[in-house]
């Protein structure tokens, strides 16, 4: 059905897309196409084979699954994810060195695709802060970024003017920033509905203040990248021509096939990547990429006193078996919470853990009760788990559903304590083994709630 487009929006857009706005409008009357990406260090579905060319691990589907009811979904095997979003590896890969260690933050994080995405690209010794300002919404961040299960990442809840005292700290800076989402009016419905020129006016004015605000912590010569979903110059072309009157920097180009269909700006050396739905098969999108030129003055990490406390020999001894790794381990305690975080980012943490609302840092590997670890959801996810440490206990797809909806499995009649429920070889949680029954230790919050289909 072709889609009625708010009066203002389609007046001009006849006018920026010229030639292109009966393609433009066809494209929205097909269906958005399904797409995921998946995790590099987990095994996944690999019946998938159409793969989106501007990302490794992306890959189109040929309709919609019911992806709540698929354990691997639930495992952090794949994210479910709009195609044009993943072009972010394109920066990363053309624009970044990512063989070195990186501190990035992604500071308009949830739900977290382009976080999820950005851990699997830095290297492992990499420290990626990924913030939420919403706090609901930040939960749901943390909750994916524990599923994807790589311990470089952080998640705060902080809004972006508390990163304004961190001067320098950041190499760099994903701004995903909220916006009129004109390129989800296929996709979201209520987006077309919720769109008025007001908003783009008040979205326009909110992503300058959000510039504005965490500018100071990007280094010297790091990279801003600056995306939104939307299509009109305020949010876009405009608030990059504010950026480059009030700052030293300059716009970074990559090199893009033509086929991919993504068209390149230039204006007068401000560059930016467009993609709209009917050139490339994903949703309306936009990026630039804004190298830092100006000098930066750094904030130095030292503080007075340690944030965490080192936990002893004993309980060292017992979380190290449970973690494996090639990269130097660091455990952390705070308060009775074990957390594993990669050694060359322990300092800035502990620093980061001074300024910004910390939600989750690295994997919580166990919580001590009693003198006794208990081990967390969190470590069963985590790609630096040592399944080796625990029993297993493999699932069929039905006992692995009712595990997920945090229903009470049978005893297995021999088994005693914490073991590790798996389907398909991956992990999805712990139990606690009873004589004739398993105590199901899935997060409440996280089960799944949706009937069978
Ligand atoms: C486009 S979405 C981010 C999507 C995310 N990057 C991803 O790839 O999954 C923008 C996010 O900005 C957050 N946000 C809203 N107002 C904000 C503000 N004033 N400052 C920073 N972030 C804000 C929203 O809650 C939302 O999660």
């Amino acid at each position: 059905m072709t889609p009625v487009f708010p009066p203002a929006f389609e007046a001009r857009m006849r006018q920026q897309l010229a030639g292109a706005w009966d393609a433009f409008v066809a494209a929205h009357t097909t269906p958005p196409p399904v797409s995921l990406r998946l995790n590099p260090r987990k095994p996944g579905p690999d019946q998938y084979t159409a793969s989106i060319p501007w990302c490794a691990t992306g890959r189109y589907l040929p309709e919609r699954p019911v992806f709540t009811l698929d354990p691997a979904l639930h495992a952090g095997a794949y994210y479910v994810q709009e195609a044009s979003s993943m072009f972010l590896e394109q920066v990363l890969r053309q624009a970044a060195d990512t063989t070195v260690p990186l501190r990035v933050l992604d500071l308009c994080a949830a739900p977290g695709g382009k976080s999820t995405h950005l851990s699997s690209l830095l290297s492992p010794d990499s420290l990626l802060v990924s913030n939420e300002v919403i706090r609901s919404r930040a939960g749901i961040l943390a909750e994916n970024l524990q599923k994807w299960g790589n311990p470089n990442s952080v998640v705060t809840q902080n809004d972006p003017e508390d990163f304004t005292p961190l001067q320098g700290f950041f190499d760099v800076m994903v701004v995903d920033a909220p916006c009129s989402g004109e390129g989800l009016f296929r996709k979201d419905p209520d987006a077309m509905e919720a769109w008025s020129e007001d908003n783009v006016q008040l979205c326009s004015a909110r992503q300058r203040r959000i510039l504005r605000d965490v500018w100071p912590a990007l280094k010297t010569n790091g990279l801003l990248v600056y995306s939104t979903c939307t299509y009109n110059r305020l949010e876009n072309e405009e608030n990059l021509a504010w950026l480059r009157a009030n700052h030293d920097v300059e716009f970074v180009s990559l090199s893009i096939p033509a086929e991919w269909g993504i068209e390149t700006i230039d204006e007068d050396g401000i560059v930016a990547y467009r993609f709209a739905p009917h050139r490339t098969q994903g949703e309306g999108f936009f990026l630039s990429v804004i190298r830092k030129r100006a000098g930066q003055a750094e904030v130095s990490l030292r503080l007075s006193k340690p944030v965490f406390a080192a936990p002893t020999k004993k309980i060292l001894d017992q979380v190290t078996t449970w973690v494996q790794t090639s990269e130097d381990k660091s455990f952390l305690q705070r308060e009775d919470l074990l957390q594993f975080v990669p050694a060359s980012q322990a300092q800035a943490i502990a620093f980061l853990s001074r300024h910004l609302h910390l939600v989750i840092a690295g994997t919580f590997v166990a919580t001590l009760k009693h003198d006794k670890l208990i081990p967390e959801h969190s470590l069963a996810l985590s790609t630096v788990l040592q399944q080796e440490a625990f029993p297993t206990l493999p699932v069929s797809y039905e006992e692995a559903i009712q595990y997920l909806r945090k229903e009470t499995l049978p005893g297995t009649g021999t088994g005693k304590g914490f073991a590790l429920i798996i389907h398909n070889d991956l992990p999805l949680g712990w139990v606690n083994q009873l004589p004739n029954r398993l105590n199901n230790l899935y997060p409440p919050a996280w089960r799944i709630r949706m009937g069978a289909s």
